[in-house]
């Protein structure tokens, strides 16, 4: 689905992303894993082309995508969920899932699945972002995301600050979009996930894959199953 290939990027004179490479398959969720400051961000940032990369290759179901805008990314079929989730707090639950519909045409509605996976938006429907919780916001970022049907559903640390319940409910959706994806207009195509997680367990329970960065590299990958053994825990233990 997804391939990074030799990722190097640059805040100035800083370099923060050095040769990162992976690839992210559908019906799987890959979990980025690294203590702070990694640069974690900045490859989810990468991917979507919120900031241009310095060389590298990105290429989507084998379509070079490195020097496409944030925009084409996403009718290419990215979804992204920002770190802080930036949800827009004066328009309503409504207004903010149709702002993830902007590209498509005039009239397309929102999924009517998703409601049955985040049932407190279709509740919230009417009131203002800004009134929900933090997890409720959270679930109206993932749901915008998703909208627009992606094929690739990238988060940036959506457990981050938000109440255990809403973690397990955000856990089981991840989980049921990647095995089966997202019911659109009577069809469904199984997702990748690409989930950047500081909460271990949280990471532990979903991943297929996992990577695990330092200075802005992957240190460590493999799959989901072996984190236990191969001492994952400890390794990103502060
Ligand atoms: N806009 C920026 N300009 C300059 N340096 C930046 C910028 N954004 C991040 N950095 C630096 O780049 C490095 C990587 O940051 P990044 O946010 O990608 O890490 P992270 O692994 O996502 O951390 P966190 O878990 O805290 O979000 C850090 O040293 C950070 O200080």
């Amino acid at each position: 689905m997804l391939k990074a290939s030799d990722i190097q990027q640059y805040y100035g004179g800083s370099h923060i992303l050095r040769g990162v490479g992976f690839e992210a398959l559908e019906g799987e969720i890959t979990v980025v894993l690294g203590r702070n400051g990694v640069g974690k961000t900045t490859l989810m940032k990468s991917l979507m082309g919120v900031v241009p990369i310095k060389s590298g290759e990105l290429s989507l179901d084998g379509t070079a995508i490195t020097k496409d805008t944030p925009y084409e990314r996403v009718r290419r079929g990215i979804g992204y969920v920002p770190q802080g989730r930036e949800i827009f707090g004066r328009l309503t639950v409504e207004d903010n899932l149709l702002m993830g519909l902007a590209y498509k045409p005039a009239g397309t509605r929102i999924p009517p699945q998703l409601f049955e996976l985040f049932p407190v938006l279709k509740q919230m429907l009417h009131r203002r972002g800004g009134d929900l919780s933090g997890g409720q916001q959270q679930q109206l970022a993932i749901a915008r995301a998703l909208a627009a049907g992606p094929r690739l559903l990238i988060l940036d640390e959506p457990t981050e600050g938000i109440q255990p319940s809403i973690i397990k409910d955000i856990g089981r959706v991840l989980r049921l979009l990647a095995d089966e994806g997202l019911e659109i207009d009577g069809k469904r195509q199984r997702m990748a996930v690409i989930l950047v997680e500081q909460y271990y367990d949280f990471a532990e329970e979903l991943a297929d894959q996992y990577l695990v960065m330092e200075r802005g590299q992957i240190i460590a990958r493999g799959r989901g199953s072996e984190m236990q053994e191969k001492g994952i825990r400890q390794l990103i233990a502060v």
